[in-house]
């Protein structure tokens, strides 16, 4: 079958890797299903991810359907540093996605593949609005736990007291949730969060919750079974995780990573079963150069073998470049390998690693757990401290050495010490270690053919070519002429378009 043939989704990321990945990895397995899916972010990413990454021009084949790439002008230029101000780079996105995507559908309709849903991620919910001015569906991708969505939720439409300036100690009870302390929160929803833009950014999403007609999530039914089965009840959720988990198609190459990743995978192989500690702390969050110095230590002093990711600072984030403590490199020897970016997904399946010393963001989490790995929670702020939570006390696979930024706190070497022999030897190592098993095994279960995340999947799917048929429809032809149709409704008016009498002479329809 030709890739013209097929259903075609268009996804819509946030330019930022905690975004991408997970958008990406549903674009995969959406097309194992048998659609065609365009993903489209930035430029300015586009251009990292071509070079990082293999991806062209061309559609790449992923199970029974097919996945291609578009990238749009966010309009600033490449040096541009206001990119990294959240508050002045998401009007921006707004101002100009609006414009360039409605164009982007209309070439891909004038190009005989017209698209019959769109699909966006959070901090971009301007998508659905684009959507529905052009009379297509739209579904959101929400890329953190059910667990969070429900506690924005109650935040944004204030049903239950949450931190504030004259209470800012209160721990907050949500249905099905256990308890959460005042700092296990999402932080942004502190009062003194310093990222107040990102509690604005997500916000925005939940202004606009009424418009999708799915919120797919990368979570799992047993995973957050209470809290899915009470918010499924008061939004169109479906969970479909974990993403990075498609059976159909184990062997598609296609990935989104915006730094190349470093060879470690011959330098794990050389190591012994369950010896490594790997220690990454996402592509945001950055330390300060105290609590870097610690942990090198802690690492040096446990005498475990470790692999740390080192990202360097983005030119226009302010953060000074981190450095490792004198002698640290000589002192660990072949024990330790530093890298800029790791290929984590192969690095937590890799059977010399033992434990994950992650910053709790939901997609490391999420493959943390698919991967069986226990981890040692070093969460800094955001989801990560909820995530923390969770890990250590509801899905019990972690160990926590930190409570979040907020706390102001340096962790000493010795607790990151005790908490790396802790988290690899002992009962305690163990007891994590079945448990991470277990939740790998139900996670495995899941995606395969007739687990609960497959058959969402496989819902949506049907549910976007029901609907599919409903655009042309609505286009009022055939479905043999629906792309040329949709291609004049994306116009604005397709007389307004035919109306411009043509210089070349070819075309004078004046109405
Ligand atoms: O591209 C991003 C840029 C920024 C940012 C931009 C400017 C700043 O001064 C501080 C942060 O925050 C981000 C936060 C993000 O949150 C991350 O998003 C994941 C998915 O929601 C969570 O699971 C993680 O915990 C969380 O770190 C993701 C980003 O791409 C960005
Ligand atoms: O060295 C690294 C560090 C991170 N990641 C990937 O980057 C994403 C980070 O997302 P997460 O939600 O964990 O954190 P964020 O970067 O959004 O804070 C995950 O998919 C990781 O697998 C990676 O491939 N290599």
């Amino acid at each position: 079958m030709g890739s013209e043939a097929l259903v075609h989704v268009l996804l819509v990321s946030f330019p930022g890797q905690g975004h991408v990945n997970p958008l990406l990895r549903l674009g995969k397995r959406l097309a194992s299903k048998g659609l065609l899916v365009t993903f489209t972010t930035p430029e300015s990413i586009g251009k990292a991810m071509r070079k990082a990454s293999n991806i062209g021009e061309e559609l790449s084949p992923v199970g029974d359907g097919f996945i291609r790439f578009e990238f749009f002008e966010d309009g600033w230029d490449e040096d541009e540093t206001r990119r990294q101000d959240l508050d002045q780079y998401l009007p921006q996105l707004e101002k100009v996605g609006k414009v360039l995507i409605p164009e982007m559908i209309r070439r891909n309709a004038e190009q005989g593949r017209p698209i019959s849903c769109l699909i966006n991620n959070p901090f971009i919910p301007w998508v659905s609005d684009v959507a529905d001015s052009l009379g297509l569906p739209s579904a959101m991708l929400w890329v953190q736990s059910c667990a969070c969505f429900t506690s924005y939720y109650y935040y944004y439409h204030g049903l239950v007291p949450f931190p504030s300036e004259t209470a800012m100690e209160i721990d907050v009870q949500l249905p099905c949730m256990p308890l959460l302390k005042h700092d296990e929160v999402p932080s942004f929803l502190y009062p003194t969060t310093p990222y107040p833009f990102l509690r604005r950014a997500i916000m925005g999403q939940y202004k606009n919750l009424d418009k999708p007609f799915c919120i797919l999530m990368d979570t799992f039914q047993e995973l957050e079974h209470e809290i899915i089965e009470y918010m499924s009840k008061i939004s169109p959720i479906k969970t479909v995780g974990p993403l990075f988990k498609n059976p159909k198609a184990p062997n598609a190459t296609v990935k989104g990573d915006f730094m190349k990743a470093d060879d470690c995978v011959g330098w794990l192989d050389s190591k012994p079963a369950s010896s490594i500690v790997y220690v990454s702390f996402g592509s945001v969050v950055y330390l300060k150069q105290d609590q870097w110095d610690e942990i090198a230590y802690g690492l040096l002093n446990s005498g475990v073998n470790f692999l740390w990711v080192m990202k360097p600072p983005h030119k226009d984030s302010g953060y000074e470049v981190l450095k490792m403590p004198e002698g640290f490199l000589e002192k660990a020897g072949d024990r330790g390998k530093v890298v800029q970016w790791s290929p984590q997904e192969q690095v937590l399946a890799h059977p010399s690693v033992a434990c994950f010393v992650t910053h709790c963001g939901w997609n490391s989490t999420m493959e943390a757990l698919t991967s069986g790995m226990p981890v040692v929670a070093f969460p800094q702020w955001g989801d990560q401290v909820t995530d923390a939570k969770y890990l250590v006390d509801v899905f019990k696979v972690g160990v926590r050495m930190c409570r979040g930024e907020a706390e102001n706190k340096l962790i000493t070497r010795d607790v990151v010490e005790q908490c790396l022999r802790e988290a690899t030897s002992g009962p305690k190592a163990e007891e994590m270690k079945q448990n991470a098993k277990k939740w790998s095994a139900a996670a495995e279960a899941v995606v395969a053919e007739g687990g609960s995340s497959d058959r969402n999947i496989q819902a949506f799917v049907d549910e976007v070519k029901r609907r599919s048929l409903e655009v042309l429809a609505a286009s009022g032809k055939s479905t043999a002429n629906g792309g040329a149709d949709l291609a004049n409704k994306v116009a604005g008016n397709g007389v307004a378009e035919l109306g411009e009498p043509k210089v070349n002479g070819e075309l004078k329809v004046v109405s």
